[in-house]
């Protein structure tokens, strides 16, 4: 299915159902009285990366944790709209988060590995979700932790602790403990901003790698980053998406004078 459209351009006002990951659809979200996210809809693209960019407090991580209603541990926080994801609304009462959770992992900005090895680190969801055997544990710890590129650097060591490694290997390492689930989705909210340059750059890469396996959505600060890591991006002010187009069109020739201002640096 995915070779149908894998290299093709598409345009994220029109994309068809078979093409779209998430479609969010008149989200409006509260945290007690304060309006946060307002009236927004927009479809993200399946097996692309998409970057959500703009001013702190505009509320880029509030929207994507609402992908996987980790907004549901706030309390007072309250929404309205529909995130439609694989034919469902997640936004219904009768979800079942912890699969959704396991359908649309998350990385934040700092590495967070459990004080347990490498090992259980990568395999701690499965084995949640009831999954002992050895061999099944063995083979998905080891092709998460290819698949995020640091297979090589721990294949001897799986059963030391995961504290004692680099920060870029520990953020690494968080994303294989996702990958592990076999995510739709991975929502990744400023995912190298405790991160040397080098190590970004690792990380960059092992992204464009990614999205053959997943909808990546990232957000991000940076707006270098975002243009060179994302296909489409998604430009929010102060709760409302003011301009969402592929990456190239948005950071070269802006529609909107609220995103040229931000992309130049006029404020923000
Ligand atoms: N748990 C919370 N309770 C109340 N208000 C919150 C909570 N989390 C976030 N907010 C508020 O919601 C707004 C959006 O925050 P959010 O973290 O989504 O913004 P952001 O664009 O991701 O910012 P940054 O780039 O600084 O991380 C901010 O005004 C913030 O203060």
């Amino acid at each position: 299915m995915l070779k149908l459209f894998e290299h093709e351009h598409l345009d994220v006002k029109r994309l068809s159902d078979e093409e779209t990951a998430i479609e969010v659809r008149n989200l409006s979200l509260q945290f007690s009285d304060k309006p946060v996210l307002n009236d927004i809809s927009m479809r993200i693209p399946k097996h692309r990366i998409t970057a959500l960019i703009g001013q702190s407090g505009c509320g880029k991580s509030t929207l994507i944790s609402c992908f996987n209603r980790m907004n549901d541990l706030i309390s007072g926080c309250r929404y309205q709209g529909e995130i439609i994801l694989g034919g469902r609304d997640i936004n219904h009462k009768k979800e079942n988060v912890s699969r959704l959770r396991t359908q649309v992992g998350m990385v934040f900005q700092r590495p967070n590995p459990f004080p347990l090895s490498i090992y259980e680190n990568v395999c701690y969801g499965l084995r949640l979700q009831g999954v002992n055997g050895r061999r099944q544990l063995d083979d998905t710890v080891e092709q998460a932790l290819v698949d995020a590129a640091l297979w090589d650097e721990v294949k001897d060591r799986l059963f030391e602790s995961a504290q004692v490694l680099s920060g870029g290997q520990q953020q690494r390492l968080v994303i294989a403990r996702a990958l592990a689930l076999k995510p739709d989705i991975l929502l990744l909210d400023e995912p190298t901003s405790a991160l040397d340059p080098l190590t970004t750059l690792y990380i960059e890469e092992l992204m464009a790698g990614l999205k053959k396996r997943c909808s990546i959505i990232i957000v991000t600060h940076n707006m270098q980053q975002a243009a060179r890591v994302s296909d489409y991006t998604a430009f929010l002010h102060q709760g409302r998406l003011i301009e969402y187009s592929d990456s190239d069109s948005l950071f070269t020739m802006p529609h909107k004078k609220q995103t040229e201002d931000y992309i130049t640096g006029r404020y923000g």
